[in-house]
């Protein structure tokens, strides 16, 4: 049976057709996530929906017989918050500011719901924890949260464009401090300071 690794490399432009094939996927799957919270439970049309996704999910299981081949490649396109091939992120876009700040515009559907009509406080944190760690990740190596702080000043409202804002406070040896802000109608609804580790080399640990 052939695997991940014994199939021959695509060629570059495969690749980027396959790569672009792999972000429609993404959202398609969101699609499915969104408009399944929004069935009716007791619509028989679920129980086709049930075949088709069985059959599909087959369909993709078979040539995929390891995961190495995402782990052999990490980063920002498969994350979970702006990882435009990850159908479990919004994705949430970063842009780069040329005052070195990260900002963001997302909007959130229902299932990213937490209390009735409200973003899930664990999603702004997962969003918050990602934005501030992009305001500080060094260009020479990875760098991980050591501590998020997360403060709830109003609910999110779902279906509301929102603004993430983050920037580097500052900077002690391998120690970065970075704060940011989710923000509806012009309000701060959620900020958070993060404290981010670049951890030392494998040889010093
Ligand atoms: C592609 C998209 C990427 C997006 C990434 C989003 C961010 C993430 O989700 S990262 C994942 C979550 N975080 C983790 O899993 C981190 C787990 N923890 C670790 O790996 C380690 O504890 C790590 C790397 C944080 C620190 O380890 P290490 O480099 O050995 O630290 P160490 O040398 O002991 O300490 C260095 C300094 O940091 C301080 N420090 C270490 N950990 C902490 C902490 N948790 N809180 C406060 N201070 C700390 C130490 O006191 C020390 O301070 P000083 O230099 O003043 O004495």
């Amino acid at each position: 049976m052939t695997t991940v690794e014994d199939r021959p490399l695509p060629a570059p432009e495969a690749e980027l057709e396959y790569a672009a094939a792999l972000e429609r996927d993404a959202v398609q799957l969101r699609r499915i996530v969104d408009l399944l919270q929004r069935v009716d439970v007791d619509d028989p049309l679920l129980l086709d929906v049930a075949e088709e996704l069985d059959a599909l999910s087959e369909h993709l299981e078979n040539p995929v017989e390891t995961v190495t081949e995402t782990i052999r490649n990490p980063g920002w396109r498969h994350d979970p918050v702006s990882g435009v091939e990850n159908a479990i992120a919004p994705p949430i876009i970063l842009e780069s500011q040329p005052d070195g700040s990260v900002t963001a515009g997302v909007e959130f559907g229902l299932p990213y719901q937490g209390p009735n009509s409200f973003v899930h406080g664990g999603i702004s944190a997962m969003v918050m924890d990602h934005v501030l760690s992009a305001a500080t990740t060094p260009k020479d190596g990875p760098i991980f949260t050591a501590q998020l702080t997360v403060r709830y000043h109003r609910p999110l409202p779902l279906f509301v464009p929102l603004t993430v804002v983050a920037r580097l406070k500052e900077r002690e040896g391998r120690k970065i401090w970075a704060t940011g802000e989710i923000v509806v109608d012009g309000k701060i609804a959620v900020s958070a300071e993060g404290l981010f580790i670049q951890p030392r080399p494998k040889a010093a640990r």
